[in-house]
């Protein structure tokens, strides 16, 4: 379970983040939707204790991200900024986390195995395409078997065939009892894969429902939705 209450950052004299609050529960995917720079990707990073909000707290699995003993097999991440060495190959990238969290080649393997990269694994990733490093980035959330795992715009980059992996993807690890959280500004691709909609203009939430209860055309309601907030 991730808890977001009254989350708040401000940068200078933009609300990044404002007064917000939202769930994503066990066995579900949660869509986590907003325009560009509507606030994402600040409120993940405070998930994760990559910036100190101003105001509120967030909580996975009823603690705080710093508080927990071993992040790495509690909460799984894929943020947009994490790149990994160029100069490595995909597998020694994630042989060298794993070694950080006390976790053994087998698994590994195993993730690359999940994500489709093993025979790419041994090559630099500076040679690898966008899509090939989203699947390695996805490859380094799964590697600790987290319960909870949270993901910025993991369809960035991915071609038709990589969307269709990655909702299959998701839709098993949150059948499996994992929280899941992922962002996107594409609303289309996450309404299908989403069993709850939470969604964010300018810092504030617009929206928090069931996907299920958007009736109408997703992209209209979302369009209208985000577009005259303030
Ligand atoms: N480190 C920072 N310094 C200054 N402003 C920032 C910083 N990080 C984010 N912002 C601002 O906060 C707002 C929210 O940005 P954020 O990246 O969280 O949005 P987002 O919803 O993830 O957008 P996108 O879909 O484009 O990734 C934007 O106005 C952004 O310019």
């Amino acid at each position: 379970m991730i808890e977001v209450e009254g989350l708040s950052k401000r940068y200078g004299p933009v609300a990044a983040v404002d007064d917000l609050t939202f769930t994503a529960r066990p066995g579900r995917v949660t869509g986590f939707l907003g325009p560009n720079g509507a606030g994402k990707s600040t409120t993940m990073r405070m998930i994760l204790g990559l910036a100190s909000p101003d105001g509120g707290r967030a909580l996975v699995g009823g603690r705080r991200y710093r508080d927990l003993r071993r992040p790495l097999c509690e909460v799984g991440a894929l943020l947009e900024t994490a790149a990994p060495h160029r100069g490595r190959t995909g597998y020694a990238h994630l042989l060298w986390l794993a070694r950080t969290a006390g976790i053994g080649p087998r698994r590994v393997q195993e993730v690359l195995e999940l994500v489709g990269l093993p025979d790419a694994a041994r090559r630099r990733v500076g040679g690898y395409s966008q899509g090939m490093r989203q699947r390695l980035g996805l490859a380094a959330a799964l590697l600790g078997d987290p319960g909870i795992v949270i993901l910025d715009e993991p369809a960035n980059g991915l071609d038709p065939e990589g969307l269709r992996w990655l909702r299959g993807l998701l839709r098993g690890l949150a059948a499996e009892g994992r929280t899941v959280l992922v962002s996107s500004h594409l609303i289309g691709e996450v309404g299908r894969t989403a069993d709850r909609l939470v969604i964010v203009a300018r810092g504030r939430l617009v929206a928090d429902a069931d996907t299920a209860a958007f009736t109408g055309d997703l992209e209209d309601e979302f369009l209208r939705m985000t577009g005259g907030v303030r």
